[in-house]
């Protein structure tokens, strides 16, 4: 069977602060409210990024100074479609988001991913808080200020982490769906690189099932999509951690489309476990694509 959950439609580049949409004429009295309450508790600063679908600024909790990130969604990007066990509609972000609360730490102690701690529906757009990870940014940043490459033993301490926390959402049956190097932020310290995967727009439940419409970046979708039209939870994120770890290692972006028509070259210099891994991640078949289970374990 061949379903498809949306998450957020066509993505605007609207930027929209809080100010503004509290200057604007605001009728309902629990949007005021809800208003009030956010910026009773939060102060915004710098803008951090701006997606597809919303813009995230820095911020901090007024009564303890906590680094926050603070996602403005418009409206018409949301779509209030999830419904949790009292009937209450909400975002599919915000539901997901509020499952990854409970997820556990990993082996290694931080688990990869940002907890959501608050939220709200305001006329206009849909506001999220989320922790924010200082000093962190995201690996897009990160690779251009090392010349584009990491080297593989950083490589190695990021996809871990990565690999970690997707198993994590795994058993929580969910699926991330547009897992790249603009969707994981790096906090350095004299401990490590300490990755964290951030941005649920796209993510939805799954439970197994075929899905049949792009859903993320085009660039990263696995061959299966072009091929098929359809492809499936696992071996999509084992596909998108192969293309991420490929880009982080070869000071080259990824391309799917290209990888269709020309043989994928791997840098020789790296070490043959290494080429093994991203070899494997990168199999056109999804059924030779190792699980994320064995991705663990392998020797690399
Ligand atoms: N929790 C966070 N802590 C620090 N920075 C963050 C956090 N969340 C997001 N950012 C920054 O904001 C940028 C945009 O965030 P995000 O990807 O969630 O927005 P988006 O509108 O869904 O973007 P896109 O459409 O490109 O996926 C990120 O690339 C990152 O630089």
């Amino acid at each position: 069977m061949t379903e498809e959950v949306e998450g957020c439609s066509t993505p605007t580049k609207k930027k929209k602060g809080l100010l503004q949409q509290v200057q604007t004429k605001e009728t309902s009295s629990s949007m005021d409210s809800s208003s009030a309450k956010f910026q009773k508790k939060y102060t915004e600063l710098h803008l951090l990024g701006e997606g597809g679908f919303g813009s995230v600024f820095a911020g901090y909790r007024q009564k303890d100074k906590l680094p926050v990130a603070i996602k403005h969604i418009p409206k018409e990007n949301v779509f209030l479609k999830h419904k949790d066990e009292n009937g209450r509609k909400m975002a599919l972000e915000v539901a997901i988001m509020l499952k990854l609360r409970n997820l556990t730490t990993s082996s290694s102690g931080q688990l990869a991913l940002v907890s959501l701690l608050d939220w709200y529906e305001l006329e206009e757009e849909l506001v999220l808080v989320m922790e924010r990870p200082m000093p962190s940014e995201d690996l897009f940043v990160y690779l251009d200020e090392h010349e584009g490459c990491l080297n593989e033993e950083e490589a190695k301490i990021i996809l871990k982490q990565l690999v970690e926390a997707t198993i994590q959402l795994q058993d929580a049956n969910i699926f991330h769906r547009d897992i790249k190097v603009e969707n994981v932020l790096i906090k350095s310290s004299s401990e490590g690189p300490q990755a964290y995967l951030i941005d649920f727009g796209l993510s939805c439940f799954d439970r197994g099932r075929k899905f049949a419409l792009l859903r993320g970046t085009r660039d990263h979708v696995p061959p299966e999509f072009y091929r098929l039209k359809k492809y499936t939870a696992g071996p999509t994120t084992v596909w998108q951690l192969g293309v991420l770890l490929f880009e982080i290692l070869h000071n080259k972006m990824f391309k799917t489309i290209s990888f269709l028509t020309n043989k994928l070259k791997i840098n020789k210099r790296l070490s043959k476990n290494c080429q093994d891994l991203m070899t494997k991640c990168l199999k056109e078949q999804p059924k030779e694509r190792p699980t994320l289970e064995e991705l663990l374990s392998h020797p690399w």
